[in-house]
């Protein structure tokens, strides 16, 4: 299942959708992940998401491997309901998954589940002609119809084909074109000979490509995408990622501040999981100036967090030097070897640019003040990666990386939701 919106930050954080692995869908590239989460929730990171500002957010999950058309079946979704209803299990994970998520700016684009109403033999008959298509898949790409699309909550696969025009036959350039898609991708797609895009992509890359470009009249909205294993739903977050990102960059859009952010956060239950979508978004990012990092832990040396640290944040790192000086050479503080920017990269950084002290107080996450040390959000960061990909437990470790920050993240990805739901890392959505 996949997922994306935008996060009300006043809300409180929910754990994202419940469990569809009880409905099949084990993914065969699962792994184990070593690394451990911590359960301490600091105020700190509540005020970095109070801070925020409104963020898009997708989660990602496996749909059953056995997914089953159920039009014949004559089960047929409530149309009065904004969400679907049906006595298959999958079902309850995607009712699950609305009520995890914001419902009012929630699209489900989940496929095999039923068609509803007089819909479904127009349906039955554009599914016809894309059959041929998506052999493959065996047919198994129906979508939720439901009155709720009348609010844009739901996105139906006809909503989509209709709005769209991008039938699953479309070749690779023909579908980029309609999309706008960047030159980049196209030539990163065609160095992988594909030839056209899978159905869960048709559907959902331009979803998200188009509710991105609204998102200014319209707000974006969290999208919910459950698909079998091996439909390519990692291209169907991939690209439009890059698509958005690339748009938003310093040089694509012409800004003079060439400031790198931390705009995209993409959570994976496993090491190897996160490596293998750190790998495509490195491939496909080719030609792009984005910049994507990966944050695992799992290492045995002993500098690993240190180099991972280095590898995300722009910054200082010397054992040996242990004083900040201000550029002219005054002593402002004395630090027993780790991690710091520059004084004038965290002035630069900080809220209070004219209080240089308060300035590296607040770097360094503490305030003092009357009633003692307070926690006061990191702010500024200088990323050095736009997409962070990475497992949970890392992610909470990063959170004590001096100069790392959550607070321009615009998109996140959280890929086999219900695995991490049911790990003991879940708290790091209330941390986020
Ligand atoms: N449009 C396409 N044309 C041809 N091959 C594709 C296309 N999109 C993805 N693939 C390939 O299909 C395979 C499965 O894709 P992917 O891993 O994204 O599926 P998935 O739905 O994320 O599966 P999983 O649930 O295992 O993660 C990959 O090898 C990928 O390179």
């Amino acid at each position: 299942m996949f997922h994306v919106g935008r996060f009300d930050p006043t809300a409180k954080p929910k754990a994202a959708p419940a469990s569809a692995s009880s409905a099949g869908g084990a993914k065969k590239r699962r792994t184990g992940d070593g690394s451990k989460g911590k359960s301490k929730k600091s105020k700190k990171d509540d005020d970095v998401i109070a801070d925020a500002g409104a963020r898009e957010a997708v989660v990602i999950d496996d749909a059953p491997t056995q997914l089953k058309n159920d039009d014949d079946k004559g089960n047929h979704s409530d149309s009065s309901s904004s969400v679907p209803s049906s006595s298959e299990s999958d079902d309850s994970s995607v009712e699950s998954a609305q009520d995890n998520v914001h419902k009012s700016t929630l699209k489900v684009i989940a496929p095999s589940q039923p068609i509803s109403g007089d819909s479904r033999k127009a349906n039955r008959k554009r599914r016809e002609q894309d059959d041929e298509a998506i052999d493959d898949f065996d047919a198994d790409f129906d979508i939720v119809e439901n009155s709720a699309a009348k609010d844009d909550t739901i996105i139906t696969a006809a909503t989509l084909r209709q709005n769209e025009h991008t039938p699953f036959t479309a070749t690779i350039e023909e579908a980029a074109k309609t999309w706008n898609l960047p030159q980049f991708l196209v030539n990163n797609l065609k160095a992988d000979s594909y030839e056209n895009f899978f159905p869960i992509q048709c559907m959902v890359i331009p979803d998200v490509i188009e509710s991105e470009r609204n998102a200014h009249l319209r707000g974006a909205r969290d999208v919910c995408v459950h698909a079998p294993t091996g439909s390519g739903k990692t291209l169907a977050f991939v690209l439009p990622l890059l698509t958005a990102l690339h748009n938003q960059s310093p040089t694509s859009t012409g800004g003079a501040r060439g400031l790198r952010r931390l705009r995209a956060l993409v959570v994976l239950p496993g090491r190897d999981l996160a490596k293998q979508v750190y790998d495509v978004f490195v491939r496909y990012a080719k030609g792009s100036d984005i910049k994507i990092g990966l944050a695992v832990g799992g290492g045995n040396k002993k500098g690993d967090l240190a180099n991972e640290r280095r590898s995300l944040v722009v910054e200082t790192y010397n054992d040996t030097i242990r004083e900040i000086r201000t550029d002219d050479g005054a002593l402002l503080r004395r630090k027993v070897g780790g991690l710091y920017e520059s004084a004038s990269a965290r002035l630069r950084h900080s809220f209070e640019p004219t209080s240089l002290g308060k300035a590296l107080d607040a770097y360094d996450g503490t305030l003092k003040s009357d009633s003692g040390p307070q926690v006061f959000p990191k702010v500024g960061g200088r990323s050095a990666v736009d997409i962070l990909v990475c497992t949970p437990g890392r992610l909470m470790d990063h959170l004590e990386t001096p100069g790392f920050t959550l607070q321009h993240l615009k998109y996140l990805v959280v890929d086999e939701a219900d695995r991490l739901v049911n790990q003991p890392y879940q708290n790091w959505v209330g941390r986020y």
